[in-house]
């Protein structure tokens, strides 16, 4: 076992990338694979992220693996969501299904189980209520412990007991989620904790499953665009990291573009990219409903823009209106999702009207987060009480 400590950035002031060589793979044996494991029920291999090990950690030893059976998560078309949004066809990938109910669980499941191939027993991060739960289902799952920081204001409640519940170590404080990170890069190391914010390559590998099961979901064509919320970026660093793989290793032959939404009041990362700059300036007061997104200084930005690069992407920025505007419609569909999710679908409507994007175009978003998650974001738009009809029961 080995017991050094992890690191997580770069010298050149970047974080760390993990650079896998793949040159002995053999890419229809591994479809074939992907396929069966996928039928498998009960096992490790079965997991949506676990069945393409092979791409995401190859030399860590199973043993140390703590799965959930994550991934596996429900891929729909809703034609009153793809009417809102304008584009020819489109498909939500639910990864609010996953077990803690956050697509979180796609790279906390690596990340627990290569700290733990360390020998580490303490797991830490900060969180705005997601990542937390996350860490905290997998750290319970395997006997371990979860110490998390969470913002005293401005997070969903819900996620802050969901993560208490799972039996986490929950630490509060004044500042935001950038504060933590901060926190967590100086003294984390000295408290023997390791850190499995986004930060960590291991989470942004895990991560990388989530295109390779919408790759396999829809037999290797993707579509034009590929959607997704913006905060700290760890999901666009790890949906362009998948689609590279993907792509070089020639299981699809032409990569989608993908479009990143921020929340107006949180966009550093939009504002950087519209004004044509090549260096982020951090939001210092984010501020949106929907609270996943309060990020100001996300740590993944330098990866999210070689991902525009990449894939020809584009960024856009949407209100607190949009948002809760697009959530009313996803939870009408019957999908559901929290407020950060909607910001995808509320983009993709945006970049749609703006022309951006092509109404002949076809377009999968990414549906980040359970629509339980949230329940503060339901009470704003649900007017309780006067919704729920009292009635009088005859006996
Ligand atoms: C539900 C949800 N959606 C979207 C995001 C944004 O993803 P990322 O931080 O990877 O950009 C988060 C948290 O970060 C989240 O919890
Ligand atoms: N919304 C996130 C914030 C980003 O966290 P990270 O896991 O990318 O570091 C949360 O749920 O905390």
């Amino acid at each position: 076992m080995d017991t050094s400590p992890m690191w997580y950035s770069c010298n050149c002031g970047g974080l760390l990338q993990l650079v896998q060589d793949f040159r002995a793979l053999d890419v229809e044996l591994l479809k074939r694979q992907f396929h069966e494991r996928r039928a498998e029920r009960h096992t490790l291999m079965a997991s949506g992220v676990w069945r393409y090990k092979e791409l995401i950690a190859p030399d860590l030893p199973t043993p140390y693996i703590v799965s959930r059976n994550e991934g596996n998560t429900g891929l729909y078309q809703s034609e009153r969501v793809r009417s809102f949004t304008g584009v020819r066809q489109l498909w939500l990938k639910a990864q609010s299904e996953n077990p803690s109910g956050s697509f979180k669980d796609n790279g906390m499941t690596a990340a627990v189980s290569h700290g733990r191939s360390l020998g580490y027993r303490k797991f830490a991060c900060t969180s705005t209520g997601n990542t937390s739960s996350s860490l905290a289902i997998y750290a319970a799952t395997a006997g371990l412990t979860s110490v998390v920081l969470v913002p005293d204001r401005d997070v969903a409640l819900n996620k802050v007991l969901q993560t208490l519940a799972y039996g986490a170590q929950v630490r509060t404080f004044t500042g935001t989620y950038d504060d933590g990170i901060r926190w967590l890069d100086k003294y984390a190391e000295a408290e023997g904790l390791y850190v499995c914010n986004s930060v960590n390559p291991y989470r942004i590998e895990g991560q990388k499953s989530i295109v390779f099961e919408l790759a396999q979901d829809l037999n290797w064509t993707l579509p034009d665009w590929i959607v997704l919320p913006g905060g700290a970026l760890s999901n666009a660093s790890a949906l362009g990291k998948g689609l590279h793989d993907l792509y070089t290793l020639g299981f699809i032959d032409k990569l989608p573009r993908v479009a990143v939404i921020q929340a107006e009041g949180a966009s550093p990362f939009h504002q950087m990219i519209a004004s044509g700059g090549d260096a982020l300036t951090p939001e210092v007061k984010p501020s949106t409903v929907a609270s996943a997104l309060n990020i100001g200084n996300p740590p993944s930005w330098r990866k999210a823009r070689d991902v525009l690069h990449l894939t020809n992407g584009v960024t856009a920025a949407v209100s607190d209106n949009e948002i809760m505007e697009a959530k009313l419609l996803i939870d009408r569909s019957g999908i559901g999702a929290e407020p950060a999710s909607a910001a995808a679908v509320a983009g993709l409507r945006k970049l749609v009207n703006e022309g951006a994007i092509h109404s002949e175009e076809t377009a999968a978003c990414i549906v980040t987060g359970h629509l339980l998650k949230d329940s503060d974001a339901l009470r704003t738009y649900l007017d309780l009480p006067e919704s729920i009809q009292h009635v009088r029961l005859q006996s």
